[in-house]
Parts: C-alpha cells; sequence; structure tokens
C-alpha cells in the first residue's frame, strides 16, 4: 500500500468516528491517527471562545455551486489548505478529499452529500457547503442553499455556463443568494475569459462584474491583475507539488507587457463605469470628485460598490484561478469576505417573531452508527446550547439535545454554546428531519405566534404555527423505482431500519410498500441515486440486498368529465353502516395546477357536513389519488366535486372513506385512462464528429432535437425525451462517442402518452408482450 493510500485508509477508519470531548483532546487524537492533515486549528484562532462566535459581521454561510467536475472539491481543498486546516493539499483524482469523506465519494470522484466546512480567513468565520454537481442531488444543493447567505460558482473557464449550473443558479436566484463567479480551470488551452463572461452574461441573465485579468493562457497562466488595486499577483511555481502559498504581488508599471497594460486599463475604466452605472453612491462620488480621474478612485470605495452591487444583486464579482495548479484561490477568499453578505445582512422575516429566542432550522440528518443522527443546524436567532431540551415545531416534540459541534468535514470540534448566524452540529435529536424549525420551547413558539398574529402585517394561513415555521425544503417527486429485498427474511428488520435512518438523511428517498406482493419500494431521483443507496446499504449496515429492475414512475390522468354515485351498505358485526354518495370528477391542465389534484364540495353540502365526516370524504379522494385505475400509478390532473353524500345514523366514518374511494374507482374508469410519462431535458456536449452517432441514438429513444448550439469545437444539444428511453444512457453514449460527450438530465414534465406508446405498456405491463 502506498504512503498516500494507507494515509487514506487511517483517516477512512478514524475520520468519521473521531468525537472529542475538547479542543486538547481533540488535537491529540488526530495528531496521533492522522498523518496529513489537519493542523486542525490554525495558529491565528487564539481560543475556543474565537472559535465558537465569532462576531455575526464576520460570518460567511457560503455554497460552492457548480456543474459537475467544474472543480468545487478541489477549489475547497485548497481553502482549507490556505486557511491552515489541512496540512498538505487533497486531491480528488487520488481520493482523499476532506469534504468528500463518504467512500463512494472518494471511490467516484464526485460530491454527493453536501459536507459543512468550517474554518476561518483573515479573522472572518466561513461556514463552507460544498454542493455536489450530479443532477440526481439537485435536492441536495436546495437544501444547502436554503441556508446560506452567500454563493461562489466554480464555472470551467473553457466551457463557461454548463447546465447543471444553471438549474443551481436558478435555485440560488429564487433563495436572493448573493453569488460570486470563480473561472477555474485557467490552465486549459480551451479556457476562454470573454467567452465565460458572455455566457453568464447570456445563459444565467447575470451581470457580470470582472474584477481580475488573466496574465498568460494556458500552461502559461501564471496569475491575475487586481483590477481594483492595480496589482499583479503572480504565483512563480517551482514544481507541481509546489502549493502556492506564497506568491508575488507587485504593482503594474510601465516595464509590463504593453498588451497586459492596455487590456487592464480599458478592464479597470469599464469597471468602473459599469459599477457607476449599477451603484448610484459610487456615480455620485465619482462625478464630484473622480471626473477627470478615474484612475484616482481609492481601491477601498471602488470594493465598497462592489459590495453594495453584489449584496443588491445587481452584479456578479467574477473572479479567475485554476485551483488545480494552486493559482488564484487566495483572492477568492479575499473576495468571499468582501463582497458576499453576513448573516445579519440578509433579510429573515420570520425570525422577528423570536426577537432574542432560538429559532434554528434543520437542514441536513447524517446518521453515524455510534452517535446516531447528527443534526446541521443553521442558527437563526438565539442561542444553542448542548445538554439542553429543544422544541421541534413541526412535530410539535421536545428532545434533547447532548453534544453541540462544529463542523470541519469528517472532523468535530465540541463546542459549549453557539449563537445566530453559525452552522452547527448537534448530537442526539432523534426526531428531527430536514427541513424542521427548532426553538427553545412550546412557550417560545406560544409567544412568537401570538407576536405573529399582533404584527399587522402577518397573513395566518395553514394552521397556528404556519407562520413562525421557517419554510423547509421542496421535495421533488422521484422518477425511478425498484424493488429492493434483503438476502434472508431475517435481515428485514435490519433493513427497514436502515432504510429509516437512510430517509431522514435523504429526503428525496421514498419508501414504500407495495399493497399487493408486500415487497419494499425503493423509490429516487435517477439511476445514480438508487445505485448510491445500494451501496450505502452495503456499505455502512453490512446488508446485501437484491434490487428489482428499475422502474419509472409513470402518473395516470383522465380524458372525461363524469359523474357517478354508489352506495356502500354492510353489516360489520351487530352494526350496520349505510352511505350513498355522488361526486363528479373531471380532467384539469396538469401543467397549471402543477400536477396535483383538487377535491371541492357543493357549496350546500360545504355547511352541511360535519367536520368528521367532510374529513372521512377527503380521505376517501385522497386515497383513491393514489392508485390510478390504468397501472395504479398516482393520479395528477384532476378535479373531484362532491355533490351529495347520504349517511344513515350509526355509520362510521372509516365506510363513508371506503364509499367515496370505491366511488372514486368507478368514476375514475369511466372517465378514461391516460398514462403520462416522465419527460426530461436533456443536454448533451458532443465533439462534432460524433454528433451524428448521438442524434441517430436519440431518434430511436423518442427523443425530440431543441436546439443545437456550437460551443468552441464543440456541439451542445439540447433535446427531450422520455425517462423510460434514458436506462443506461451513460454507458450507451460513451460507447458511441468512445467517451468524447457528456451529459445533463432534469425532469421537464410529464406527458400524455401516444396511444400506441400507452397500449405497448399496458400490454407489457400486463405480461402480455
Ligand atoms: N486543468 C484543471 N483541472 C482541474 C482544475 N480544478 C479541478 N480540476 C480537475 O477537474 C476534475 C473535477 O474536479 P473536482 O474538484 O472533483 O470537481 P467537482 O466540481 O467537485 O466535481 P463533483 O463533485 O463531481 O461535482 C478533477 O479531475 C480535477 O483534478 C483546474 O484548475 N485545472
Amino acid at each position: 500500500m502506498s504512503g498516500r493510500a494507507l494515509q487514506t485508509f487511517s483517516r477512512m477508519i478514524w475520520g468519521r468516528y473521531l468525537l472529542t470531548a475538547g479542543l486538547q483532546g481533540c488535537r491529540c487524537r488526530l495528531s496521533c491517527h492522522l498523518k496529513r492533515h489537519y493542523s486542525f486549528l490554525p495558529d491565528d484562532v487564539k481560543s475556543l471562545r474565537a472559535v465558537v462566535n465569532p462576531d455575526i459581521s464576520k460570518i460567511r454561510n457560503i455554497g460552492i455551486m457548480a456543474h459537475i467536475d467544474a472543480g468545487k472539491t478541489t477549489t475547497t481543498e485548497r481553502m482549507l489548505y490556505y486557511s491552515g486546516y489541512t496540512r498538505a493539499l487533497g486531491d480528488v483524482d487520488d481520493g482523499d478529499t476532506v469534504t468528500d469523506f463518504m467512500a463512494q465519494e472518494r471511490e467516484r470522484g464526485i460530491t454527493i452529500q453536501s459536507a459543512a466546512v468550517t474554518f476561518d480567513w483573515k479573522s472572518h468565520r466561513i461556514n463552507l457547503i460544498d454542493t455536489p454537481g450530479h443532477v440526481d442531488f439537485t435536492l441536495e444543493v436546495e437544501r444547502a442553499l436554503r441556508v446560506l447567505d452567500g454563493a461562489v460558482a466554480v464555472f470551467d473557464a473553457s466551457a463557461g455556463v454548463e447546465a447543471q449550473t444553471l438549474t443551481v443558479w436558478r435555485q440560488a436566484e429564487k433563495h436572493h443568494i448573493p453569488c460570486v463567479c470563480f473561472l477555474n480551470k485557467m490552465d486549459k488551452p480551451a479556457a476562454n475569459l470573454s467567452f465565460s463572461i458572455e455566457s453568464i452574461k447570456q445563459k444565467l441573465k447575470a451581470n457580470p462584474v470582472l474584477l481580475q485579468i488573466p496574465v498568460g493562457s494556458g500552461k502559461n497562466f501564471t496569475g491575475v491583475v487586481d483590477l481594483l488595486t492595480n496589482q499583479k499577483l503572480i504565483w512563480k511555481l517551482k514544481s507541481m507539488r509546489d502549493d502556492g502559498r506564497v506568491f508575488e504581488i507587485k504593482a503594474l508599471d510601465q516595464s509590463d507587457d504593453p498588451e497586459l497594460l492596455q487590456v487592464v486599463g480599458e478592464a479597470r475604466t469599464a469597471l468602473i463605469e459599469q459599477v457607476a452605472d449599477l451603484d448610484d453612491e459610487f456615480a455620485e462620488l465619482l462625478l464630484t470628485n473622480f471626473s477627470d480621474n478615474f484612475d484616482a478612485v481609492p481601491s477601498i470605495k471602488l470594493q465598497e460598490a462592489i459590495r453594495r452591487v453584489t449584496l443588491a444583486r445587481k452584479g456578479v464579482p467574477v473572479l479567475c484561478g485554476s485551483s488545480l495548479r494552486n493559482k488564484g484561490v487566495q483572492p477568492l477568499l479575499d473576495a468571499i469576505t468582501a463582497y458576499l453578505p453576513s448573516p445579519n445582512e440578509r433579510h429573515h422575516d420570520l425570525v422577528r417573531w423570536y426577537k432574542d429566542d432560538l429559532c434554528a432550522l434543520a437542514f441536513k440528518v447524517l446518521h453515524d452508527k455510534q452517535r446516531g443522527p447528527l443534526v446541521f443546524l443553521r442558527i437563526y436567532s438565539g442561542t444553542l446550547k448542548p445538554q439542553t431540551a429543544i422544541h421541534n415545531i413541526n412535530r410539535n416534540s421536545t428532545e434533547r439535545m447532548s453534544r453541540l459541534l462544529v463542523p470541519f468535514a469528517d472532523q468535530h470540534v465540541e463546542i459549549p454554546s453557539m449563537t445566530a448566524g453559525n452552522i452547527a452540529l448537534t448530537v442526539g435529536l432523534k426526531q428531527t428531519v430536514t427541513g424542521d424549525t427548532i426553538i427553545s420551547s412550546k412557550a417560545a413558539a406560544a409567544a412568537a405566534a401570538r407576536r405573529a398574529q399582533n404584527d399587522s402585517g402577518a397573513e395566518k394561513k395553514g394552521g397556528e404555527h404556519a407562520n413562525i415555521i421557517l419554510s423547509g425544503v421542496e421535495v421533488p417527486d422521484p422518477v425511478f423505482f425498484c424493488t429492493i429485498e434483503p438476502p434472508s427474511m431475517a435481515k428485514q428488520a435490519d433493513l427497514e431500519n436502515a432504510l429509516n435512518c437512510l430517509q431522514r438523511e435523504d429526503p428525496s428517498l421514498k419508501v414504500r410498500v407495495d399493497p399487493d406482493s408486500g415487497q419494499t419500494i425503493l423509490c429516487g431521483m435517477g439511476e445514480l441515486h438508487i445505485e448510491i443507496i445500494h451501496d450505502r446499504i452495503r456499505r455502512e449496515y453490512g446488508i446485501e440486498t437484491h434490487l428489482g429492475p428499475l422502474q419509472v414512475a409513470y402518473r395516470e390522468t383522465i380524458l372525461n368529465e363524469v359523474s357517478t354515485t354508489d352506495t356502500l351498505d354492510r353489516t360489520v358485526g351487530e352494526r350496520r353502516h349505510v352511505v350513498t354518495v355522488e361526486l363528479a370528477v373531471r380532467p384539469v391542465d396538469i401543467t397549471s395546477v402543477g400536477g396535483s389534484c383538487e377535491i371541492t364540495f357543493t357549496e350546500k353540502l360545504e355547511g352541511q357536513l360535519l367536520p368528521e365526516v367532510k374529513e372521512a370524504v377527503e380521505n376517501g379522494v385522497h386515497s383513491s389519488y393514489l392508485q390510478g385505475p390504468l397501472l395504479g400509478y398516482p393520479v395528477q390532473g384532476i378535479s373531484t366535486l362532491i355533490q351529495d353524500v347520504t349517511i344513515e345514523p350509526g355509520t362510521s366514518a372509516a365506510m363513508v372513506s371506503a364509499c367515496v374511494s370505491r366511488c372514486m374507482l368507478k368514476a375514475l374508469r369511466l372517465a378514461g385512462g391516460q398514462v403520462l410519462e416522465p419527460v426530461m431535458s436533456l443536454e448533451v456536449t458532443v465533439g462534432e464528429e460524433h454528433l451524428s452517432s448521438v442524434l441517430g441514438d436519440l431518434a430511436q429513444r423518442r427523443g425530440t432535437v431543441r436546439d443545437i448550439q456550437s460551443r468552441h469545437d464543440n456541439k451542445v444539444l439540447l433535446a427531450t425525451v422520455p425517462l423510460a428511453e434514458m436506462m443506461g444512457y451513460s454507458t450507451i453514449l460513451r460507447t458511441v462517442t468512445s467517451g468524447n460527450a457528456t451529459f445533463s438530465l432534469e425532469l421537464d414534465a410529464y406527458e400524455a402518452m401516444n396511444p400506441q406508446e400507452q397500449n405497448t405498456l399496458l400490454k407489457r405491463m400486463a405480461g402480455l408482450l
């Protein structure tokens, strides 16, 4: 075993399970067992107090987002190294990075779970979430963005904006997150600054504010010129092993390359004009004091204006570098502290009702075999302390937190308290799941609810505590499913436990039991997602499971409007239950209602029905929505009107629900069924010479080409294609293009199948084909 492999192995063994009673203990154990690695607390962190509670204005809760392989993990590793938290540079290609700590991540070289990493840079506390780039894990990104105050978007400078960046960017916009862009991989021969800037403008519809000009290109890329200070930052690396910690900072002067001087001069003027256009305060300063000489604008004034522009999301600062070649990462860290907001510069509407009381959001749950569930919390107000009880508003439950930790990727430092603005890791919370709001007590919830009600702007909707709950993460419906079986019945209980734990960690994983076969069904976001879950059950829970063939999660809807009635007359024991229901179902536009189903009552019934009867009727309708009449898939795009309900005395609520369900099934059958299939939007980037093979293959998959664009020597193919046709696509694409293509896949919509395809599917499902 090589030295590096041995180190990685020792980190895998020890890394996840070290829990230390305090800082000193932690240092000792880490230095005993881990050779590479953590100086752990860098020298400039003087006391535990400083580690725990930095001034809120010095905190940056930051996410790194990008397309797969743009270099997020490599960039994070460099940040940890330069800030002193690691002693050697990790390398994704060698599989020994800090943030990709799950075994599968190391083997596959991709980031699956967001790992929170805390480190300090120039007296700022940075809580950084490394988010995955693969589309199967979009929910991980969403979960991270929910609790972030700012983000760094990392791009491959030779590719510009790629598909997944677009998705994540939109997610960041939804949460109004200010961003900084980092054009990585400037060392690649095809790296292109102006192309990348243009693609940020065109594809992200963002306003790039260029802060640096690269010096040299391709393998001669040596550094950048900072347009604010007119200084050259040059990394004169002596060998491939040079870590880039030391770099030269030199003011530009007339001895520099005239072409560079000209480019920098023009770019600086353009920057000042652009910022003046976006920020009135800066424009005024410029006109009043520097109208004759832009060059005399103090860099600090320019920096302050760029900060205001970034926070107002009127523009995004753009920096460049090469993380792998150890160039440009330190200025990126400076930009994070200079331009991205601190927690108190972000507006969190609901938090004001808690005043100084604790209010936190659980945004991630990990399962540790020894310590049980570890819950990541973003604290919005108040203070979190270990050994105290906390109240979970969503579950209306109170539970005790035993320990409080600061997350350093797979290493955790135990701390005595944590204040607003921070990200904490808690041990002992067994009921909390991703998306829950945590406060100090039930009484605090009542006080916050009172404040919310007294607030004239507060709308009361969705129940008592709805407006004092921080909104959680929207979980998209899974599109793939398959059966999962333990090796023997004796292992069934262990498998159920493993699946329960995994579901708490990952809300996009759904598990259900097929009512007919009794088999356990695993539902996920994609082939890779299900494969990873399968793998984790084997590795982390020691259960060798068998997966059935992967199947597509279809939906059903109806074609016509139908009215029908049904009567249930049943005697159970001594009791006779009689109920008659009359209802109508009609199709509604599946896109307009976001795929959901509606239920309404006639005006007369609204006034007449007792609440418990209404609830029983609604339960009956909802249960029939779960299983359509054609193939048993959930239905969508249906509106149900309850026209009449007659109940004889003594009839139970369960019988009312049963009658409604039966009547619904009859109505749905009469209305004529239509299968809806998930259609994906596909983006393939491929060399021109392989384009025709990709198009030919796509035609056989019922794909529809929307556009073909050019990107350098490559073609970018945009298409929609039914998910059912995409099984094993990565292998086929690799074969037809000899490995010269990449693709991304994302759910576009559920669409009606044509009658011929639907017939084939129905026959296949009935075992007739
Ligand atoms: N040439 C070059 N390659 C780089 C650079 N940064 C990263 N890479 C390489 O790009 C590949 C992907 O890097 P990662 O850091 O794993 O990218 P990522 O965005 O974290 O990938 P996922 O976690 O899979 O989404 C690896 O082979 C890196 O060595 C760079 O600056 N220049």
